[in-house]
Parts: C-alpha cells; sequence; structure tokens
C-alpha cells in the first residue's frame, strides 16, 4: 500500500542531486532516490491515517484517575525544513464513564500524528484534541519535549536546546494541583 509517490519523490531528488552539483548517476547516488522515497514512505506514514482511529478502542474499566504514559519517543519532520525533531511525548488522562484505551493506543496516536510534516504545537494539541474528542475524559495532558534539528544542524546552530509544548484539557486547565502533579510525576522521568 503505497501512500506516497515514488515516482514524483525520486524525480525530485535526481532533481536535488543535479542542483547541489552532484552526479545522481555515479554508483553511491543510484540507488538513493528510490531509498528517499521509501524512507518518505515510512516517516510520513501517518498522513493518512486519523489519529482517532486507535483510541476506539475502549475497556470498560471503573478507574477515574489519572492514567499517564511518559517517556514515549517520537521522530518528526519540521514542516518549514523537512529535517528532523525528535524528543519525547508524555500522554496522561483522566477517564470518564469507564472508557479507559489500552496503553499502547496513546503511543500508537504520538506515532500516528508525528509522522507527518509537522511543527511541535501542532502534534501536541492534535493528540490532546482527539483524546478528548473519542474518550471524552475528566482531562488530558499532552507535553512534549524536542530537539529541532534545524536549531542545530543548520542556522541558529544551538544543539541541546530543548522545547517543551503543553496541551491541557478539562479538568488540567482548572484545577492547578491536579496539574502540578501530572507535571511533577513527568519530571521524575
Ligand atoms: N513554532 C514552531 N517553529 C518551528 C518548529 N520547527 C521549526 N520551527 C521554526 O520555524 C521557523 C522558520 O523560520 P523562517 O524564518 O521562515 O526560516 P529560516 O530562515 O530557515 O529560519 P532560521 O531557522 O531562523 O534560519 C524557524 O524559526 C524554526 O526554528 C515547530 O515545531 N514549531
Ligand atoms: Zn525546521
Amino acid at each position: 500500500m503505497g501512500s506516497v509517490d515514488h515516482e514524483k519523490i525520486e524525480e525530485a531528488v535526481k532533481m536535488i542531486l543535479e542542483a547541489v552539483g552532484e552526479d545522481p548517476t555515479r554508483e553511491g547516488l543510484l540507488d538513493t532516490p528510490k531509498r528517499v522515497a521509501r524512507m518518505y514512505e515510512e516517516v510520513f506514514q501517518g498522513m493518512n491515517e486519523d489519529p482517532k482511529k486507535h483510541l476506539q478502542t475502549v475497556f470498560g474499566e471503573d478507574h477515574e484517575e489519572l492514567v499517564l504514559v511518559r517517556d514515549i519517543p517520537f521522530y518528526s519532520l519540521c514542516e518549514h525544513h523537512l529535517v528532523p525533531f525528535y524528543g519525547k511525548a508524555h500522554v496522561g488522562y483522566i477517564p470518564k464513564g469507564g472508557k479507559v484505551t489500552g496503553l499502547s493506543k496513546l503511543a500508537r496516536t504520538v506515532e500516528v500524528v508525528a509522522r507527518r510534516p509537522q511543527l511541535q504545537e501542532r502534534i501536541t494539541s492534535t493528540i490532546a484534541n482527539s483524546i478528548v474528542e473519542t474518550l471524552e475524559p475528566h482531562g488530558v495532558i499532552v507535553v512534549l519535549e524536542a530537539e529541532h534539528m534545524c536549531m542545530t544542524m543548520r542556522g541558529i546552530k544551538k544543539p541541546g536546546a530543548q522545547t517543551v509544548t503543553s496541551a491541557v484539557r478539562g479538568t488540567f486547565e482548572k484545577d492547578a494541583a491536579a496539574r502540578a502533579e501530572v507535571l511533577s510525576l513527568i519530571r521524575h522521568s
């Protein structure tokens, strides 16, 4: 199931190689356009997937207190430069009415949302909104910490600079103590 146009990517990669003064017919570069097309297929896999898809799996469990999956590694590509940004996502929610989802589904949602040309802010809020819309929980908190290679290998060149974004919904918006509790749990990672 190909979700990207391989032929078009291959053509474009050849053109970029030529444009930077390379010879796309030299041995080492011969298969590069094909490899890059396969790579884009993989790293943009989330493009045609609905982030809410995995959250439809719910168990009727009577737990109306915090569920937090922290330190979920993610890789994405910034939509401005198409270079990687990567780090950890922390996803917490307080279920309501027995709607509890599988823990892996929270990590799967992070994957679907990250695997497209993205902004860190948009990943953060899309994950939070997807959980609100499917599980209708008391509250959701999503925190992402990431290093952007467009700020390290080029441009301003500040390796180690971490960007932290958060999205809070429901209980966590109104209740500072609940927010502080979950943030301290995330910090202990
Ligand atoms: N808000 C936000 N900005 C991002 C993200 N990823 C990359 N950027 C920024 O996108 C901006 C694009 O700025 P431009 O001035 O259009 O591009 P540029 O000349 O390459 O910018 P410099 O990186 O400053 O050299 C840069 O400031 C990047 O740091 C992200 O996830 N969120
Ligand atoms: Zn960038």
